[in-house]
């Protein structure tokens, strides 16, 4: 195994079906430098629903495509509509951990070609969703937590009702695929413990194969 990600001998955990956590299995101190060249290139914005809402963290991205939110949809594009560049490449780090976390999880054969990376403030949320935006469903979802805790929030298949809920700490990894692929989910930061070096700030990077 690769010395860049710590040798955690935590295994995942199946938090309710098809839903996983492994702890401690991501690096700040090694993804940090990695996410600030990302966001150099592409700085992080506030889009836009469409219904025209500002959405409420900050979001870019790296890889081949982007997720993006604008007036008439949501959707991947190969470019960042702000520059009219390419995204950032994908980083061998973040590929690399998003393989060795789906892997552990079952899912063997992921190859994420897109990674949305979200910043959040305390008292940041992002409200339920589901992640659906994707072409091949068959495909897991990888969730890297960096700086401050978290709420993960799930619901499962509508937004109704009381979620199951996770406190997510820095270096944790989700993955979530299978019968739970569609999961309605979100995450709140109102009682989030700061992180030693990033203080009562959040990043998260979401993997995809798009
Ligand atoms: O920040 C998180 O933990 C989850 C992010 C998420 O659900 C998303 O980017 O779609
Ligand atoms: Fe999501």
């Amino acid at each position: 195994m690769s010395d860049l990600f710590s040798q955690t001998d935590q295994l995942p955990e199946e938090l309710i079906k098809d839903v996983y956590l492994i702890r401690s299995l991501a690096r700040l101190d090694q993804l940090q430098p990695v996410i600030k060249q990302v966001i150099t290139q592409a700085p992080l914005r506030f889009m836009h629903t469409p219904g025209g809402k500002r959405l409420h963290i900050s979001m870019t991205n790296c890889g081949d495509l982007g997720w993006i939110s604008e007036p008439n949809g949501y959707r991947y594009a190969h470019r960042d509509p702000t520059s009219g560049k390419p995204w950032p490449q994908m980083p061998d780090a973040f590929r690399q951990l998003a393989r060795q976390a789906a892997t552990l999880c079952g899912f063997a054969g992921f190859d994420p070609n897109a990674c949305l990376v979200n910043h959040y403030q305390a008292g940041q949320e992002l409200t339920a969703h589901q992640d659906k935006n994707e072409p091949d469903l068959s495909q897991p979802i990888v969730s890297v937590s960096l700086g401050m805790s978290a709420r993960f929030q799930m619901y499962g298949d509508s937004r109704n009702g009381k979620p199951v809920e996770v406190e997510l700490y820095d270096g944790d990894v989700m993955v979530w695929g299978r019968t739970a692929r569609l999961i309605y989910h979100g995450v709140k930061t109102n009682r989030s413990i700061p992180h030693p070096q990033l203080g009562l700030h959040r990043f998260n990077l979401t993997l995809r194969q798009v």
